[in-house]
């Protein structure tokens, strides 16, 4: 692989400037006013108390604790006069436990509209509305685009009172409901692609996280499960529950934000997030889409690790040796000279790179007439190589170890591959008019996106209780995303 940054294709980068809207000034803290944990994010503040500044009295945190009481009350008392009620919705059926509550098919009472109702789960319900779920209404509300997710608007429910709890208010997100996730459709044997599938996706999937990255939001969870499909086999980017916006550095010798570097499934992470780094960029969303890419043929995941160690000896096995000659800056990594010089490190040197080879044996044939099940060159044989140079250019970009030299979402949306025949459609509608049901309907109970990749590691998301099986153990790494 070449060892310059990545050049390849018609790519015209896009120099726009893609600013956020200025933060709204924060609202005063009046008594009368919803907690301020509540209308957090405008201001950037968000302490485990909530807000408020202790007073000079010694009981600051007695008057926190009652002033976020008094609020909670008036949280709960209030009317939402322009957000619909969730009676505007019928229920149809639970099709997902999300980390964050539980997501329903529900139709518009009025519209007929499908839709996909996500319950907010009020885990620390006395602080008010949770700040990831509000960050994520923020930035959908910033990324209306045919390929990310359309949440069409926030509703509340009031939970009855019994003996025991109060009445609560409980909220919704509803977004436009998509009929299929990747994971599912990757993983259902009757599913057939063709590499103009393939590639159509491959697009959707890449222009929807340029226009992510152009506004300035790292996705952070990129994987196959997190990709829907509508019926109409427009391609969507979901689950925007660990996204966060990112600050372009003005100037190189200022000091990068540090983040939070439990993020992205473990499957789908990159080697700089597993050694460690916190100064990440848009890069580690790239890989994410490499690893979707590469799963089209495969159909499913290409590397399975179960710790971060072994994660990482498996991206040598594929990618190549991690080392200084591949990856300057990996010397920088905070965890690199300790787990290089460990005796059995999980960073083992000597591997040549060999990607487009095992991608080949991790193809899956149909034992009927041996050819892929994605089929995606029509002829192809047990012994073949994929023959598309292109395609394998742009995967082996997308999954080159050293963050610089992948490409951004922006180059990779123009990459030559996608210019050559077949060129990309406007959608895989007919793809989808092969498969009968819902593919959720398809993996109901088992879950759609169960199992892939969430086992261990899974990535953090702040203040909200993990599902049981997905839990950190106790005494790891934690730290807040802000
Ligand atoms: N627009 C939609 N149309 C259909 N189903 C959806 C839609 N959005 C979400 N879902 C379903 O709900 C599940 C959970 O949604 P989402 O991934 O956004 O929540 P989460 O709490 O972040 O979940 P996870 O823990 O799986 O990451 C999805 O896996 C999918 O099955």
């Amino acid at each position: 692989m070449s060892s310059q940054p990545y050049t390849a294709g018609l790519h015209q980068s896009s120099t726009q400037s893609h600013r956020q809207a200025a933060p709204k000034r924060p609202l005063p803290n009046r008594a009368d006013e919803p907690p301020k944990r509540a209308l957090i994010g405008q201001n950037g503040q968000n302490t485990p108390s909530g807000g408020g500044t202790p007073n000079s009295t010694g009981n600051a945190e007695v008057d926190v604790k009652q002033q976020l009481l008094n609020y909670q009350k008036i949280f709960d008392h209030a009317s939402y006069p322009f957000i619909n009620d969730v009676s505007a919705y019928e229920k149809l059926s639970k099709i997902g436990q999300g980390t964050f509550g539980e997501v329903f098919k529900a139709r518009c009472k009025t519209t007929g509209r499908m839709v996909a109702l996500k319950k907010i789960l009020m885990e620390n319900e006395k602080e008010g509305f949770p700040i990831t779920a509000l960050r994520e209404v923020k930035m959908l509300e910033q990324l209306k685009h045919q390929n990310i997710t359309d949440l069409i608007e926030v509703c509340s429910a009031k939970t009855g009172s019994t003996s025991t709890s109060k009445d609560r208010t409980t909220f919704y997100l509803v977004f436009a409901f998509c009929e299929h996730d990747l994971a599912g459709l990757l993983s259902n044997p009757k599913v057939r692609m063709s590499l103009v599938h393939i590639k159509t996706m491959m697009k959707h999937l890449i222009t929807g996280l340029n226009k992510l990255h152009r506004s300035k939001i790292l996705h952070r969870d990129m994987k196959a499960a997190n990709v829907l499909i509508s019926k109409e086999g427009v391609l969507k980017l979901a689950d925007f529950g660990l996204a966060r916006p990112f600050v372009q550095r003005e100037n190189p010798n200022h000091p990068r934000p540090l983040y939070t570097n439990r993020v992205v499934t473990l499957w789908y992470r990159p080697p700089e997030l597993l050694l460690g780094d916190r100064a990440y960029g848009t890069k580690i969303d790239v890989w994410g889409a490499g690893c979707i890419m590469a799963e089209m043929w495969t159909r499913q995941p290409i590397m399975q690790g179960d710790t971060e160690q072994k994660q990482l000896t498996l991206i040598s096995a594929l990618c190549g040796s991690i080392n200084p000659e591949v990856w300057p800056n990996c010397v920088k990594m905070p965890l690199y000279s300790a787990m290089a010089a460990e005796p059995n490190s999980a960073l083992p040197q000597g591997k040549g790179r060999c990607l487009k080879l095992k991608i080949r044996h991790l193809m899956k044939f149909d034992s009927a007439d041996g050819k892929p099940q994605s089929d995606p060159y029509g002829k192809k044989t047990n012994d073949q190589v994929p023959s598309d140079d292109d395609a394998m250019n742009l995967l082996e970009n997308l999954l080159a170890i050293d963050p610089d030299r992948r490409p951004t979402a922006d180059e990779a949306e123009d990459d030559i591959w996608f210019y050559k025949d077949p060129v990309p459609r406007a959608n895989v509608g007919d793809l989808m008019d092969t498969i009968p049901t819902s593919q959720f309907e398809y993996t109901v109970g088992k879950g759609a996106h169960a199992g892939r990749g969430r086992h261990h590691n899974n990535p953090q998301r702040p203040h909200q209780a993990p599902r049981q099986s997905n839990a950190i153990p106790a005494g790891q790494y934690r730290d807040t995303i802000f």
